[in-house]
């Protein structure tokens, strides 16, 4: 079954149970409640990315062609666009760079160093 019906990230969420399971991987949208059962990876992993965006956890395992070639039957439409789940952050206040008061600091770094040499070539003048 496949089909262009798009669902939202909330509709999505409401099939999280073994009674009806919805998964969506990368933008697609799978109905894997008869799937429970004979998933090789167990039923618990499924139940726990029941009813949302499982496209990483779905990657990582590195799932073969045929894993691939199974998600095919079971699509029932797409995730409705802009409603993923924000996996980057948003923007945060950006702060804005204060200018570092670089003069006055590598005046110092230049003058202690420059007075400590000055003080003991006088002290060496004076005592030898
Ligand atoms: C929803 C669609 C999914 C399908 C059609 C599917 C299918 C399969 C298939 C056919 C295998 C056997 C190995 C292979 O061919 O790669 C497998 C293994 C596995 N799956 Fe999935 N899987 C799905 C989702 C997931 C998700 C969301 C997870 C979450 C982590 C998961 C975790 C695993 C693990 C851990 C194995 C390895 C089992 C083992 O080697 O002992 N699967 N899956």
């Amino acid at each position: 079954m496949s089909g262009n019906k798009e669902f939202t990230i909330d509709e999505l969420a409401q099939h999280n149970t073994k009674a009806s399971l919805y998964i969506s991987i990368k933008g697609k949208v799978y109905d894997v409640t008869k799937f429970i059962d004979e998933h090789p990876g167990g039923e618990e992993v499924l139940l726990d990315e029941a009813g949302r965006d499982a496209t990483e956890a779905f990657e990582d395992v590195g799932h073969s062609d045929e894993a691939h070639g199974l998600l095919k039957g079971f699509e029932i439409g797409v995730l409705k666009e802009g409603s993923q789940p924000q996996t980057q952050k948003p923007p945060t206040h950006s702060y804005p760079k204060h200018p570092q008061p670089e003069t006055s600091s590598s005046v110092i770094n230049y003058l202690v160093p420059l007075g400590v040499l000055v003080a003991f070539i006088a002290y060496k003048y004076i005592s030898g």
